[in-house]
């Protein structure tokens, strides 16, 4: 039997840095930012519909989406993200679960489904047990705003189009707390796999 994890958290709360370590484990992960933005590759039906809908404005030059921009678009304005959303995410969930099955059939342990929007897209019902990255607010605005380059603004309306990462953390299985360093929120996961006979 595999068990169906999913990882979850806010924006820069630090997802990817845990799914690193469950890879390094040896346990599968199923991303769904990547797949989000393999869906969207020229020439891929996602694409075509956000063209469409968001016109040629939001390409570069050389025909590829302009993330970027995009993403000014969608995180000021609720009504267009969900347009985005509407247009990705059927997407995305299909090949998740392409991927979860491809994972369960290969008889690991453990699958872990990587999904920044697992409570706000009632995703749930894919995984079996939750785990929820969580940091405080103070340093997940300066983590987002350090790796992203971005000003203390574009980070805000990134934050603020998510559920707060403390009301996830009420809703999940298990919590890993990432604000302090790296190697103390491995041995949170360590001691949540033990727990749940995975290691
Ligand atoms: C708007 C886009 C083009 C911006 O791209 P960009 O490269 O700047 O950001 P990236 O994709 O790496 O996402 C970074 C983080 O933003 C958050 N985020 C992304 N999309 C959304 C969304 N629709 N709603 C809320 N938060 C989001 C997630 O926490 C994600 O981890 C891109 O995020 C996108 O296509 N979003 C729609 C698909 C989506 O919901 N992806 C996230 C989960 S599947
Ligand atoms: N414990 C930590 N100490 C210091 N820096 C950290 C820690 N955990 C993560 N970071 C850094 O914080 C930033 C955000 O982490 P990460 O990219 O893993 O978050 P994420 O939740 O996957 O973000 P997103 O939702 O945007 O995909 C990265 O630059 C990462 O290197």
């Amino acid at each position: 039997m595999t068990l169906v994890i999913g990882l979850t958290g806010s924006i820069a709360s630090g997802k990817s840095t845990v799914a690193h370590m469950f890879r390094d484990l040896g346990i599968p992960v199923v991303d769904a930012d990547q797949i989000s933005r393999d869906v969207v590759e020229p020439g891929e039906p996602a694409y075509r519909d956000i063209v469409e809908t968001f016109s040629d404005s939001v390409l570069q030059v050389d025909g590829t989406l302009d993330r970027k921009k995009l993403g000014k678009v969608v995180f000021t304005d609720e009504s267009k993200r969900q347009k985005l959303n509407k247009i990705v995410h059927p997407r995305v969930r299909e090949e998740m679960v392409r991927q979860r099955e491809k994972y369960k059939q290969q008889g690991f342990a453990a699958v872990v489904l990587d999904i920044p929007l697992l409570f706000e897209s009632q995703l749930t019902g894919y995984v079996e047990k939750t785990i929820v990255v969580y940091v405080n607010e103070t340093t997940q605005l300066n983590r987002l705003m350090k790796r992203d380059q971005s000003d203390q603004e574009d980070a805000i309306e990134r934050i603020n189009a998510q559920i707060p990462v403390k009301k996830k953390a009420e809703m999940a299985d298990a919590v890993i707390d990432n604000n302090g360093t790296v190697e103390e929120s491995f041995q949170q996961l360590k001691d949540i796999l033990l727990a749940w006979n995975l290691v």
